[in-house]
C-alpha cells in the first residue's frame, strides 16, 4: 500500500518533470537528475506509463552471452565469491553484457516469482533506453559505479528495489559488462548502500584485472602498487609489454599513468604510447630483471609523470611469443573475437575481415554484398558490436521484407495523424532509432526509388524529416548495407541511384559464398557447435555426415546449413547424427555449372539466382520449402524469383 501511494507521487514528480513544469529536485543527486532528464527527452520514456519487465527468451539471452563468454568464464570465481558475501544481506547478483542484458545471475530460489516480476533475473532487460534510470543502464551510460536506490528509480515499477552497479572494462577501457546487487527491500536512507558500492566496485575491479591477466597471459606482465606489501596480493597497476619495452595494454591505473605522463609528453605522433622506460625511471634489463634482483621480486621504480614510487613485480608468459596487443603503436593484427570467429583459413574472409577490423572504429559507410544467407547480417552486427557505437542500438531493417507502402513510414515515422491507418500517437522511424548507433538496411536493392532520394537526404545532412513533419529531426547514424543484388547493373538499369551508391559504398565487404570457402570444416563446426549450445540434448556429428555436408555446393549458404543441422538435431534420436539424419537436400550430388541452367528455361543470370534455381528445382518448386530452407518469407521469396525472372515449370506457356 505504501508503495501505491509513493508510486503515485513518484510518477507525478516524473511526470511534471517532463512537462517542464517546475520540480523540487534538490534532494536528488546530479547522477540521477541527468539521467531522468535523458529518459524524458532522450528516450522518450512515459513516467505516466510504468513498464513491464522485459526479460529476453532463452536464445536471445544466449546471443547476448557468447561475446562475453570468456569474460564469464574468468568472473566465476569472483561473481561466487561476492555473492557468498551479499546473499545473506538479501542481495541477488546479475551480471549484464554492456547492452544491460543479464547474462549471469544468482539469487535465492525460494523468491524466485518475486525475483521475476522485479526484473532481477536471467535475461532481463536494464537497458536505459529501455528500463529508465537504474543502476545497471546508468552505470552503462555513464562508465561508472552507481547506486540506484529506491524512487531513484525512474520507472515507478523498480522503486521498491535497490540496486548497485560498476562496470567492468576492457583493456580499452571499454564497457565490457556490468556487476550488479540487488536488492527487493533495504533501509529508506540511499546511504545504507555505501558499502554496496564499495564492494562492488572492488569485485568489478577484481575481475577486470583477472580478465586482463587471462587475456595477457602469453605476454610479460608488470604488476605495481604504492604499497609494497601489496604487489603480490593485489598490485593495483597492471602493464603487458613486449621484451624490448613496447607498452601492449594497460589495466585501468596503468592506463591513468599513460594519461597523465601523455598530457605531460604530449606524443609527436597519433596514437603513440611511451614505452615502459619512458613511463618508468628505469632501464628495460632492470624490469626484465626485477625477479633476480630481491628476495621478495619487487623493484622499484619512479614513475615519472606523477613523480610518485611504484613497486613493480614481473609476471613471466606461460607462453612465449604469444602476445596479442590492444594498445595501437602494434603491427600485429588486433585480436577481435567477435570478427575472428567468423572465419578460419579462408584467403577471401581473410581479407574481408582484415578490412572490417580497420573498419570497424570508422564512421564510413560500410555496404556487404554476398549471397543470401553468407551472413551479411551477423558481420554488420559484429562490426557494430566492436566498434565505437556499441553501446548504442543496432536497428536492422530488411527492405525486402517490409511491403513497399510502409518501407517509408517505418524508415523515417509519422507525427500523430500523419495518415489514415497510421498509430494515433505517431510513430518514431527506425532511422531514429538507431540514432547513437549503426543502422543496417539490409537488402537495400529492394528499396523503391522515391525512399532512395529521401534516404540520400538523411545521409547527407544527417536529418529525418518524419511523415507530417515540417522541421527535420538531427540524426547521428553509421549506415551499413546489405544486398546479394548487383548494384551496378541495377544503377545502369535505373533502379538504383548512382549518388546514393556512392554514398553507401564507403567500403565494400564481399563475402564469399559457403561452396567456395576453403573453412567450410571449421563453419560447419561452429553453426553445429552453436545450435548444440542452445539445445538440452548433444549429438555430435558423425564423418559420414561431416562428409556429405562438406561435399553439398549450399545454394541458401549459412542459413540453409544452419536450417539443416537444426533439422537434425531436432529428429535424430540417438547421440549422433549421421548422414541419414541430414535432410535429403543435402545427399543430392546436383551438378553443378552450365549443364543444369541448360535445362533451366527462365532466364538466371547471376550467381544468386542460379544459386535460387538450384534450391527451387531441388524442393520441385515448392516455395514454401525454400522459403523454410532460406528463412525468409514466402513473399520474399516469390520476389527474388521474379527479379531472376525465374518461373515454375507448371506456370510456363
Ligand atoms: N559465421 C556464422 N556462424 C554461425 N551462424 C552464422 C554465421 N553467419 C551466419 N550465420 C547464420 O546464418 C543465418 C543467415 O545469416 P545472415 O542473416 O547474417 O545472412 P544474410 O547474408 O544477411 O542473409 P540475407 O541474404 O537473407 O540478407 C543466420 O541465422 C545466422 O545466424
Amino acid at each position: 500500500m505504501r508503495l501505491r501511494t509513493e508510486q503515485r507521487q513518484h510518477i507525478d514528480t516524473l511526470v511534471h518533470l517532463s512537462e517542464g513544469r517546475d520540480v523540487d529536485l534538490s534532494g536528488c543527486r546530479e547522477v540521477i537528475q541527468r539521467s531522468w532528464r535523458r529518459c524524458v527527452d532522450e528516450y522518450r520514456l512515459d513516467p505516466g506509463r510504468p513498464r513491464s519487465v522485459r526479460v529476453l527468451t532463452q536464445q536471445a539471452m544466449l546471443d547476448h552471452r557468447e561475446p562475453v563468454d570468456e569474460l564469464l568464464h574468468v568472473a566465476r570465481a569472483g561473481v561466487d565469491q561476492l555473492f557468498s558475501q551479499v546473499a545473506r544481506l538479501g542481495y541477488v547478483l546479475l551480471l549484464t553484457d554492456r547492452r544491460g542484458i543479464t547474462v549471469e545471475f544468482r539469487g535465492q530460489r525460494e523468491q524466485d516469482r518475486a525475483l521475476r516480476q522485479a526484473g532481477l533475473y536471467l535475461g532481463a532487460d536494464w537497458d536505459e533506453r529501455y528500463a529508465g534510470t537504474c543502476a545497471v543502464g546508468t552505470s552503462i551510460h555513464d562508465g561508472q559505479a552507481i547506486t540506484c536506490h529506491q524512487s531513484e528509480h525512474f520507472d515507478a515499477t523498480h522503486i521498491g528495489l535497490t540496486c548497485t552497479a560498476a562496470p567492468i572494462t576492457d583493456p580499452q577501457g571499454d564497457v565490457m559488462a556490468v556487476l550488479d546487487i540487488s536488492a527487493l527491500q533495504s533501509p529508506r536512507s540511499q546511504e545504507s548502500q555505501n558499502f554496496a558500492l564499495s564492494l562492488v566496485t572492488l569485485y568489478a575491479r577484481m575481475i577486470e584485472d583477472a580478465y586482463f591477466l587471462h587475456r595477457y597471459r602469453d605476454c610479460l606482465v608488470l604488476r605495481y602498487d604504492t604499497a609494497r606489501e601489496f604487489v603480490h596480493v593485489n598490485g593495483r597497476g597492471l602493464i603487458a609489454i613486449e621484451e624490448d619495452g613496447t607498452i601492449i595494454a594497460a589495466n585501468g591505473l596503468g592506463r591513468a599513468l599513460i594519461k597523465a605522463h601523455l598530457h605531460r609528453w604530449p606524443p609527436w605522433s597519433p596514437g603513440r604510447v611511451p614505452s615502459i622506460t619512458e613511463l618508468m625511471d628505469g632501464d628495460i634489463s632492470d624490469f626484465l630483471g626485477i625477479h633476480t634482483a630481491s628476495d621478495d621480486q619487487i623493484r622499484a621504480f619512479r614513475a615519472r609523470a606523477s613523480d610518485t614510487t611504484c613497486f613493480v613485480t614481473l609476471i613471466e608468459p606461460r607462453v612465449r611469443g604469444g602476445a596479442s596487443r590492444a594498445l595501437p603503436a602494434s603491427s600485429a593484427p588486433e585480436p577481435v573475437p567477435a570478427l575472428d570467429r567468423l572465419a578460419s583459413d579462408d584467403p577471401a574472409m581473410h581479407r574481408v575481415l582484415k578490412l572490417a577490423r580497420r573498419l570497424r572504429q570508422e564512421e564510413v559507410s560500410v555496404l556487404i554484398t554476398g549471397e543470401t544467407g553468407t551472413g551479411k547480417e551477423v558481420l554488420a552486427r559484429a562490426l557494430h558490436d566492436t566498434g565505437a557505437r556499441a553501446s548504442g542500438p543496432f536497428v536492422a531493417v530488411n527492405c525486402a521484407a517490409i511491403p513497399e507502402s510502409l518501407i517509408e513510414s517505418e524508415l523515417f515515422g509519422y507525427l500523430p495523424g500523419a495518415f489514415t491507418g497510421g498509430q494515433r500517437k505517431g510513430m518514431r522511424g527506425l532511422i531514429q532509432q538507431a540514432d547513437g548507433g549503426t543502422l543496417f538496411l539490409d537488402e537495400i536493392g529492394d528499396m523503391p526509388l522515391s525512399l532512395q532520394t529521401r534516404l540520400l537526404r538523411v545521409l547527407a545532412e544527417r536529418e529525418v524529416m518524419p511523415l507530417g513533419a515540417e522541421q527535420p529531426v538531427k540524426v547521428d547514424i553509421r549506415v551499413i548495407t546489405a544486398t546479394h543484388r548487383d548494384l551496378s547493373q541495377m544503377i545502369c538499369d535505373g533502379h538504383f541511384r548512382e549518388d546514393l551508391y556512392y554514398r553507401l559504398n564507403g567500403a565494400q565487404l564481399r563475402l564469399p559464398a559457403l561452396r567456395e570457402r576453403a573453412d567450410r570444416h571449421y563453419v560447419i563446426r561452429s553453426v553445429h557447435e552453436a545450435l548444440v549450445a542452445e539445445r538440452a540434448h548433444a549429438a555430435r556429428l558423425r564423418a559420414d555426415a561431416m562428409s556429405a555436408l562438406l561435399a553439398y555446393h549450399w545454394p541458401g549458404n549459412i542459413r540453409q546449413l544452419k536450417n539443416a543441422l537444426n533439422f537434425a538435431l531436432a529428429t535424430v534420436e540417438g547421440d549422433e547424427i549421421t548422414v541419414h539424419d541430414l535432410p535429403e537436400e543435402c545427399l543430392v550430388d546436383v551438378p553443378r555449372g552450365p549443364s543444369l541452367l541448360e535445362q533451366a528455361p527462365s532466364r538466371v543470370e547471376d550467381a544468386d539466382g542460379r544459386a535460387l534455381h538450384d534450391l527451387l528445382t531441388q524442393a520441385r518448386w515448392n516455395i514454401s520449402l525454400v522459403a523454410r530452407r532460406l528463412g525468409v518469407s514466402r513473399p520474399t521469396v516469390y520476389r527474388r524469383m521474379h527479379r531472376h525472372g525465374l518461373v515454375p515449370p507448371n506456370h510456363r506457356h
